[in-house]
């Protein structure tokens, strides 16, 4: 088949918030043992591929809307680290793909465009779920051009070539049946209202949850990029560890009467160190004068997530069902500009809804 008449696979890799996050422990290998909580939320890269007859993968990266538009609400210059995507083996898309060929025997290339829209460095796992997006297209385009090709391909496989790119990318496969020929572009139901996930070990031990209804929150990514492994290497391992449970019983069953310290994130004071601003970021958001109907007479749900930078107030504390509408009633422009303005060096202010893991696949 010529390249040009082959489908484009495409679909909208998810950022993640980590609702809770304990260490447990320090391992020989150098990771850590986790305790984590987290949910998908709809800040969303794009990517799309085609397979091609030649051997090698062509890999285009951009930003959304653009990258001088990006630039400008983070207050930078465009060419400033902050927006730095490796378009080399380095990214964990090209990453995925060398894995998918290798595992597969497939002798053809890749072509692929990836868009960002998920701030590098911000603890919302962009790579991660570009990762998991670029294994779950190669191996239904592998299928549909020859079902040999996807034979290595099971889910279980998946699951493996995921946890070697990264400890966060099983999670962004979602919920994934444990059978040979899965269908892995099937594990999204259709308006499910999101992906929650308990996360042990190194991360890649996965209980799914599912949602009965959607949770909104407002993120902030206050233009700081920070190392992961920088942030773990001053971490601390507690000897009295929370445990994530009443996290999960809080954003499965909602009630009015939650208690705001539920968000925990053992990880906020080794990155506050690294980065002070991080620190005074998580203090405005607490500071804010929220409407009170939309955060009602709680305190302030706020934490930071993963290894920071970004940071993000839950919305729907109350118990109120969060329709699809969250994201309009209530948290008004003004709301976002005002948490722009107290925030010193730019930031990005999005309010995001919880999705699932995995989202669907188009085929074009
Ligand atoms: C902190 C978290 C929370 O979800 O997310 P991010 O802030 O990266 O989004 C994750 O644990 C990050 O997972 P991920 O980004 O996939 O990290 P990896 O590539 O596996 O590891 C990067 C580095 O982080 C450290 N690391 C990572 C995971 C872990 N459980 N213990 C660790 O000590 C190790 O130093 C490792 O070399
Ligand atoms: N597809 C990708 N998108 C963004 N960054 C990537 C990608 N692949 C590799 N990277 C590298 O991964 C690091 C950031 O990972 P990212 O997932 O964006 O942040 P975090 O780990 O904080 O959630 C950066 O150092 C970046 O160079």
């Amino acid at each position: 088949m010529s390249n040009s008449r082959r489908p484009h696979y495409r679909t909208s890799p998810p950022a993640k918030l980590n609702l809770f996050l304990e260490i447990l422990g320090r391992r020989e290998d150098g990771f850590h043992e986790l305790d984590t909580v987290m949910v998908a939320i709809d800040w969303r890269d794009e990517l799309q591929l085609q397979t091609k007859s030649e051997p090698g993968i062509t890999l285009d990266v951009d930003w959304l809307p653009s990258r001088a538009a990006v630039a400008v609400q983070l207050g930078v210059a465009s060419d400033d680290a902050l927006l730095h995507v490796p378009t080399d083996e380095s990214n964990l898309v090209y990453r995925a793909l060398n894995l998918i060929t290798q595992t597969s025997g497939y002798t053809g290339g890749w072509t692929v465009r990836l868009s960002k829209r998920i701030p590098s460095g911000a603890g919302m796992g962009g790579a991660s779920s570009d990762a998991a997006a670029a294994l779950r297209l190669a191996a239904v385009a592998l299928a549909d051009l020859d079902s040999g090709l996807a034979r290595e391909l099971t889910n279980d496989k998946l699951r493996e070539l995921a946890a070697c790119l990264g400890s966060d990318v099983p999670f962004f496969l979602g919920d994934l049946p444990s059978n040979p020929g899965g269908d892995v572009a099937a594990v999204v139901a259709a308006g499910s209202p999101g992906s929650l996930a308990r996360a042990l070990g190194r991360g890649e031990k996965l209980i799914f949850y599912q949602l009965s209804t959607p949770h909104c929150f407002i993120v902030v990514y206050p233009a700081i990029a920070l190392s992961t492994a920088a942030v773990y290497g001053r971490a601390k391992v507690t000897d009295h560890p929370r445990c994530g449970l009443d996290v999960i019983n809080a954003f499965v069953h909602p009630h009015p009467n939650i208690n705001a310290e539920i968000l925990y994130n053992a990880l906020t004071p080794p990155a506050c160190g690294l980065s002070p601003p991080i620190g005074e970021a998580i203090q405005c958001l607490r500071e804010l004068e929220r409407p009170t109907h939309l955060l009602g007479r709680h305190l302030p749900h706020c934490q930071m997530t993963g290894s920071g930078s970004a940071c993000f107030i839950w919305l729907t504390p109350d118990g109120s069902p969060a329709d699809d509408g969250c994201r309009l009633t209530g948290v008004d422009e003004a709301l976002l500009a005002t948490i722009r303005e107290r925030l010193p060096g730019g930031a990005l202010v999005q309010t995001v809804a919880t999705c699932p893991a995995a989202p669907k696949i188009h085929i074009e």
